[in-house]
């Protein structure tokens, strides 16, 4: 288990404040955030390579706040591999062995699992030079994994991966986590590899943790206006919440049940735009006019203002085409009201 407890990390222009976090033994925590955010500077204090100016740290019981890294058994995988050139891919895994003083026959047992664990077994005498992206990830969580970790921390582990091999760590990453049942902490800006990977999330925004909570809960019920942003909900409105009536941007919308909160948030895959009006009984429709239409690769993102509230939406080229959408058309915009979400 990692505790931290009121961990405080001031560094000269930016500070990590007050982050206090449980993840239990065994889990998948991953830590989101913008860059620039602060999670790799809250990874590295973990494993002991950023000096903590506040708080404890503990991992199963122990506190290990100022432990030097090799008294703490983590193992840590950076995006960027940071392999040995000139050492072959088992010298590689097998390198932290003696830095952490570990039996050379017992390492070697484990290192062997490791290798077949991850498909490694081809490989072995080659340099990095000469592997794919996804193998010298594998080669990178078998060296972690090599000194027998309570904790693994992973910083990015598929963002330096193109999509191809991004799928082989995820799985990779998902079959040892099983495997091996140890507890993984992984940093990440996208909430999509949380979600496909992670049990539980914390995120952090500027040094300062917002929200933690499941995968689902944060996905579905945001608790600030900048984490249902991070989580794909580009419509965040502050309104009047009263009974069952939420007024915002000029508009006024029924709700489901009665709501108490500040803002409604909508994912913008829950809007539908049409040239006609809309009369779904289910749906709450609004005029408005097309403001923006940006291409953004496979979708558009269309901008619609009604009243004061401007909504985002995505449509594929093929929708924008059928419907001939263009920026100054007049629309309907509606929207289901039980997917709203007001906090
Ligand atoms: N050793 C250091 N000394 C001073 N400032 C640092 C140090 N390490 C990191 N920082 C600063 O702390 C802030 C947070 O950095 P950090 O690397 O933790 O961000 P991050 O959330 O991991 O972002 P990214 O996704 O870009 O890696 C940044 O402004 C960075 O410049």
């Amino acid at each position: 288990m990692i505790q931290l407890d009121e961990l405080t990390i001031a560094l000269p222009g930016f500070t990590v404040q007050d982050i206090s976090l449980q993840v239990a033994a065994g889990e998948f925590f991953a830590l989101l955030g913008p860059t620039g955010s602060g999670k790799t500077v809250i990874l590295e204090a973990i494993a002991g390579l950023v000096k903590v100016t506040q708080g404890q740290i503990r991992v199963d019981g122990k506190e290990l706040t100022h432990l030097p890294p090799e008294r703490r058994r983590i193992g840590i995988v950076y995006q960027d591999y940071a392999l040995f050139p000139h050492l072959t891919v088992m010298e590689n895994v097998r390198f932290g062995l003696r830095y952490h003083g570990i039996d050379p026959v017992e390492g070697q047992q484990r290192i062997d699992h490791l290798i077949e664990l991850l498909g490694l077994q081809r490989i072995v005498q080659r340099r990095p030079l000469h592997l794919s992206g996804g193998e010298k990830q594998r080669v990178c969580l078998a060296r972690a994994l090599s000194v027998n970790p309570q904790v693994l921390l992973l910083d990015e582990p598929l963002s330096a991966l193109d999509p191809n091999f991004r799928d082989e760590i995820r799985r990779a990453l998902k079959d040892l986590h099983r495997e091996l049942g140890i507890t993984f902490m992984m940093v990440t800006h996208d909430f999509n590899e949380a979600l496909c990977l992670a049990d539980r999330v914390g995120v952090i925004r500027e040094g300062v943790m917002e929200q933690v909570g499941t995968t689902e809960e944060v996905f579905e019920q945001p608790a600030t206006p900048f984490v249902a942003n991070f989580v794909g909900m580009k419509n965040v409105f502050e309104g009047r919440f009263t009974g069952e009536f939420a007024e915002f941007g000029g508009l006024s919308c029924p709700l489901p049940s009665s709501n108490s909160g500040r803002y409604l948030a909508l994912r913008p895959e829950d809007i539908v735009l049409a040239k006609v009006p809309l009369s779904d009984v289910d749906c709450q429709v609004f005029p408005g006019e097309i403001a923006k239409i940006v291409p953004l690769g496979f979708v558009h993102e269309i901008s619609v203002r009604c009243q004061e509230a401007e909504f985002v939406t995505y449509l594929d080229r093929k929708a924008l085409f059928n419907n001939g959408f263009e920026v100054g058309d007049t629309v309907t915009l509606g929207f289901n009201p039980a997917v709203a979400h007001v906090f």
